[in-house]
């Protein structure tokens, strides 16, 4: 597919005996945003863990089947996978800076890569921090603790966190689901501002979220893509009667 970014192909996911993940198939196009939707346990997060393999952490999760990113399959066994979650980063659901300085947990991810020059840290923290949209509110607070940034700030700071790292893709699981609207508001403004340079799939239980910011959208239910496409259609002409009534709230 043109601009494809990353490729799943038949992707099966077992967790012992729990058959997470069926058969999803899906091409996830450069600089858009994805969003995940359906009833809880239906194996959305599991699916965004598959994209930087964070279920190789999982010690009885064993996966069959393909994903590709730029046409080369990720779980090929010669893929250094530090470079990989570089390459797709990943913001959870409670903003979780380290309890350190704002500079510091911007700077901790490019210190481990071994950038030391003070010059070059400074500006990947400000360029971090202007892509996160969080800039011009903690300019004067670098040597703060983030921890005492408010819960909507936390968050964009733990997106410049990511930013930091040079990434491709951005995996968010449920980012604003701890937030007030406002800071809800800001994160959707800003994660429209990220599609432009990056690829974004998001996890949202918020269906007005997913019409708000995605361009397509992907419909799980018990560990199967039921349907995936334009946002729009989704919501405004489902092509399947499971995702009908999910998105007029009949199941779920
Ligand atoms: N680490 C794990 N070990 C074992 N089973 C797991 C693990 N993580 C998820 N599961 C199981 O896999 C299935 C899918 O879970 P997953 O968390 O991916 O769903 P989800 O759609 O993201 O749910 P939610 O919306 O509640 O976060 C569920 O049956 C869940 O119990």
């Amino acid at each position: 597919m043109k601009n494809s970014k990353l490729s799943v192909m038949n992707l099966n996911l077992y967790y012992g005996g729990n058959h997470a993940l069926k058969g999803v198939s899906m091409e996830i196009r450069k600089n858009t945003i994805t969003a995940l939707i359906g009833p809880s346990g239906c194996g959305k997060s599991t699916f965004l863990r598959c994209l930087n393999r964070m279920n190789d952490l999982t010690e009885k999760a064993r996966i069959e089947g393909q994903i590709l990113l730029d046409g080369e399959d990720i779980y090929d066994s010669r893929v250094d996978v530090t470079l990989l979650r570089k390459r797709v980063g990943m913001v959870f659901q409670q903003p979780a800076p380290f309890p350190m300085s704002v500079y510091d947990n911007i700077a901790f991810g490019p210190r481990v890569q071994g950038i030391k020059d003070r010059h070059r840290l400074e500006k990947i923290v400000e360029e971090a921090l202007k892509g996160a949209a969080i800039y011009d509110e903690v300019k004067e607070r670098l040597k703060y603790p983030a921890l005492g940034l408010s819960g909507g700030q936390q968050q964009r700071i733990c997106i410049a966190r990511a930013l930091a790292a040079g990434p491709e893709i951005l995996l968010m699981d449920e980012p604003t689901s701890a937030l007030d609207p406002i800071s809800t508001l800001k994160i959707e403004e800003l994660i429209k501002e990220l599609k432009k340079k990056y690829t974004v799939v998001i996890v949202t239980h918020n269906m007005q979220q997913a019409t708000r910011i995605s361009d397509e959208t992907a419909f799980f239910l018990d560990g199967e893509l039921v349907e995936f496409a334009p946002t729009e259609d989704i919501f405004c002409r489902p092509a399947d009667w499971r995702t009908e009534r999910y998105i007029t709230g009949r199941f779920g």
